[in-house]
């Protein structure tokens, strides 16, 4: 059904309220309203639908390189195909605009053992259409068959509320309103969400919803949120790092749920966690160039906003028993290992002392801690790609396998820590790795996943027509 501008405008408020929106609900409250791929059982044979897809993935040469995201959606492809809908994927892959799934669309023609027609130039975002073309195409295919629509990132349209405040809901639910109509008007009316890591506010997986007959969420998507999600909402021990400086929020976010006992930082997290440990001791720390304002359009800057979260993080979480491990040493720009940095330096890895001590804290951890603890480990210690600062990450990840072996559930978010995990273990070692990370961060944090929320809200309005 048509969405109308006002509601398209009610629909984004409530987005960008994220979860002020709905206070009581929590991830499982959000599952539970969200119908099953088995709700469409019923959708007929030669029935459109489209599938937000998880296409963000570089496959390599060979089937299992570079394409588990491609492989998550198998089973609800299939499912899809077994019935004979035509199925229209879409989704992005990478920030750019210039990003093509010319190579998706090769591998999971592989993958489905089928076609995959690659479909260009499907929006119009000067005169909000979809191209008359790509109906055509959908009327002519088989059942069965199977469509990718180019990157949707190619597109304004996607990109509108990635930067929007709740003051622009007004201004920006006309063209978004457009977009959800045409979309159902030209191609389908029934939406499934198989796009795990697509956490952002893409207009795709948040806003097209809106103007569906019919949602559904994918397989995959639902076994991970049901399962190893759901499991590490329960996390005690938690291991934080990469150069992501926002992040914090989320550390934050997961310590305001209870069940963190012990929080181990590396990158920007330990960066501003020294700094802010420093200043509650009375012990003041240098971390650097890091906090050199002559620095602060770099992505490891660490404003002093953020060293005031951290204190209070780091004061309220002692409180509770949380025992924060830090780095005590860094590796910086030119190889060498220093315990305390100078204004000029520029950390690159944890040092070996800091390496010691993680092992230290982690052999501590699966000591005291019975059977079934958890754990959750995202990001990695350093610039892990060049060789002089793959050494923090590299030592820690046998302390995954160690802890797996001392009976404690090993959870890795996907991201770097997935790769990390890739190239320096093996995937057993860990009890589960999500082919996600952001997803996975905002899903454990306070903040309902967009795509969820969207899912959620079109299933209430399915609802109430019905
Ligand atoms: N000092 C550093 N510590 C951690 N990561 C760093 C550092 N310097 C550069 N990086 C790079 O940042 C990337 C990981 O950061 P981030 O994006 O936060 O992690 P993720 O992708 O897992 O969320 C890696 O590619 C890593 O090489
Ligand atoms: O790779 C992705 O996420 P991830 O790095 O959080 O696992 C997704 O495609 C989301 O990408 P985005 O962060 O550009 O929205």
């Amino acid at each position: 059904m048509p969405v109308t501008q006002k509601d398209m405008q009610s629909w984004i408020e409530m987005l960008l309220a994220g979860r002020e929106a709905n206070p009581d609900l929590d991830l499982n409250d959000y599952l539970a309203e969200i119908p099953k791929l088995d709700s469409l059982a019923d959708v007929p044979a030669g029935t459109p639908v489209l599938i937000r897809a998880d296409v963000d993935a570089k496959p390599g040469d060979k089937v299992g390189e570079g394409d588990i995201r491609l492989r998550s959606m198998v089973d609800t492809l299939n499912y899809g195909r077994e019935r004979g809908w035509k199925l229209v994927l879409f989704g992005h892959i990478g920030r750019k605009p210039e990003g093509s799934l010319d190579k998706v669309a090769g591998r999971l023609s592989e993958l489905l053992d089928t076609d995959v027609t690659l479909v260009k130039d499907w929006w119009n975002d000067e005169s909000r259409e979809v191209s008359p073309a790509v109906k055509e195409q959908i009327a002519e295919a088989d059942n069965g068959a199977v469509l990718l629509l180019e990157n949707t990132r190619a597109y304004d349209i996607e990109r509108l509320l990635w930067k929007a405040e709740p003051a622009d809901a007004a201004k920006l639910a006309e063209p978004l309103s457009q977009f959800a109509n045409e979309m159902a008007e030209k191609i389908a009316k029934v939406y499934v969400n198989e796009a795990l890591s697509a956490g952002s506010m893409d207009a795709s997986s948040t806003v097209v919803p809106a103007a569906m007959d019919r949602v559904a969420l994918g397989k995959y998507i639902a076994s991970e949120f049901e399962g190893p999600m759901n499991e590490c909402l329960k996390t005690q021990l938690v291991v934080f790092s990469g150069l992501k400086i926002d992040k914090l929020d989320d550390l934050e976010a997961m310590i305001s749920r209870g069940s963190i006992e012990r929080v181990f930082a590396a990158g920007s997290l330990a960066m501003v966690l020294r700094k802010a440990i420093g200043q509650l001791d009375g012990k003041p720390v240098c971390i650097g160039a890091a906090e050199d304002p002559a620095h602060s359009d770099k992505p490891y800057f660490i404003p002093d906003d953020r060293v005031e979260q951290a204190k209070k993080m780091v004061s309220e979480g002692r409180e509770k028993g949380i025992v924060f491990v830090v780095p005590v040493d860094s590796v910086i720009e030119d190889g060498s290992v220093k315990d305390v940095l100078q204004p000029s330096d520029q950390q690159f890895d944890i040092g070996p002392k800091s390496s010691a001590l993680f092992t230290e804290k982690v052999a501590e951890f699966v000591a005291n801690n019975p059977d079934g603890a958890v754990a959750f480990h995202n990001g990695v210690f350093g610039m892990f790609e060049d060789p002089r600062f793959e050494a923090g990450t590299k030592n820690f990840i046998p302390e995954l396998k160690k802890m797996t072996d001392g009976g404690v559930k090993v959870y890795v978010g996907g991201g770097e820590g997935g790769k990390a995990l890739e190239k320096y273990g093996e995937e057993s070692w860990a009890t589960h790795v999500f082919t996600a990370g952001g997803t996975v961060l905002n899903a454990l944090g306070n903040e309902p996943v967009p795509y969820l929320a969207a899912l959620r809200a079109a299933a209430v309005r399915t609802a109430a027509r019905a």
